[in-house]
């Protein structure tokens, strides 16, 4: 009886044990093995909608993405991309300009020589003024819905993306532009702007797919005390915060960093990179591919009472005021 249960016991901790070691015995063994490893943990590209082609063909590139909305080019001899949203005067996210940059992103994601991208803007004050508060505001029902679908589609490209990302946060940044910038791996912001997610301060709700975001640069608390009362964060408050990363002087010093960030993976093998960044990020992704329908109802049902009118068209009535002054 001992003797069996031993080799029974046995048998199951070698085959345990078998199973740990797997991924870590497949990853020495070859390069094919990491892709089906990858493909078995569901991270790689069923986990982002459908790609697009790549953008063009790779010569220096200023790698148009139809619109001028958003700008695309590639350092050939670094493989590193640079994003610049162009939408003035905020770059407020509206469909169009949400549609050039998952086109941007899953480009990025088909060319196999990017190493790494930057997300900027070509406002001199403004990195991205969130979500454009008119495709919420007394929406057109398809319109509406495809703009929040596209959301989602970005920050699934994004937050999900295989190349590594750092945000050079060249101005204010916003509850959309604060949710870009999380979904980079680095954020890197210049003096005197500010960011957060101040959602509340609008009279709406952070989405749960913000608010993980949030909760993946900062501690639970400082997070919940931040999101519950829409707090918007200075630079050096958020570098105290760590909802960035480093200060830099200037766009062109916020670049310069950037590219350092960026430069530290060329040591380190980009598959064994890119599957710790997808397992870290899995259990979100994963939760947004599964619930977009009902993430999509929710905010349909949600931007439709008009309560929430009300308070948009306030906060509106506010930007306007200030503009007018
Ligand atoms: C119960 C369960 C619920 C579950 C939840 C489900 C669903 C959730 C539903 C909804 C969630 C939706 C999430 C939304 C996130 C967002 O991103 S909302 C947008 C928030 N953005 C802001 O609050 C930023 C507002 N803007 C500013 O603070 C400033 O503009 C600025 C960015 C600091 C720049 O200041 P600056 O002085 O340079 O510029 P102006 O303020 O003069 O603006 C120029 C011009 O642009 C217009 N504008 C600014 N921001 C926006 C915007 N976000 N959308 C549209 N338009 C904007 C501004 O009105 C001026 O226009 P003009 O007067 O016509 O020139």
């Amino acid at each position: 009886m001992l003797p069996t249960m031993m080799f029974v016991i046995d048998t199951a901790g070698l085959v345990l044990r078998l199973f740990l070691l797997l991924p870590i015995y497949r990853i020495k063994v070859n390069f094919l093995d990491f892709v089906r490893y990858a493909k078995m943990m569901n991270i790689t590209r069923q986990l982002r909608p459908s790609l697009a082609k790549a953008l063009m063909p790779t010569a220096m590139r200023a790698m148009s993405a139809d619109s001028k909305l958003v700008e695309l080019t590639m350092n050939e001899k670094t493989g590193i991309a640079t994003v610049t949203m162009n939408r003035p005067p905020v770059n407020s996210l509206n469909l169009e300009l949400l549609q050039g940059l998952l086109k941007a992103f899953e480009g990025l994601e088909d060319d196999r020589k990017c190493r790494g991208m930057i997300l900027t803007s070509s406002s001199p004050t403004v990195f991205s003024a969130g979500l454009d508060i008119m495709e919420m505001y007394k929406p057109k029902p398809d319109r509406v819905k495809e703009f929040w679908t596209t959301l989602q589609d970005v920050w699934l490209a994004l937050y999900g993306s295989s190349f590594p990302t750092v945000a050079a946060i060249n101005g204010h940044s916003p509850a959309g532009g604060c949710l870009l910038s999380l979904c980079c791996e680095y954020r890197i912001m210049c003096p005197n702007y500010s960011i957060g997610l101040n959602e509340t301060k609008l009279g709406i709700v952070a989405p749960k797919w913000f608010m993980s975001s949030m909760l993946g640069a900062i501690p639970y608390r400082e997070a919940e005390l931040a999101l519950t009362s829409g707090r918007m964060f200075s630079t050096d408050e958020a570098l105290k915060i760590g909802l960035i990363d480093e200060v830099a002087s200037d766009k062109a010093d916020a670049i310069a960093k950037s590219e350092k960030f960026l430069s530290q993976f060329a040591k380190i093998h980009p598959i064994a990179r890119k599957l710790t960044k997808l397992n870290l990020r899995h259990s979100a992704l994963e939760w947004m591919q599964e619930n977009k329908e009902l993430d999509l109802n929710i905010f349909i049902s949600f931007v439709g009472q008009p309560i929430v009118q009300k308070s948009l068209e306030k906060y509106l009535e506010g930007l306007k005021a200030k503009q007018a002054k």
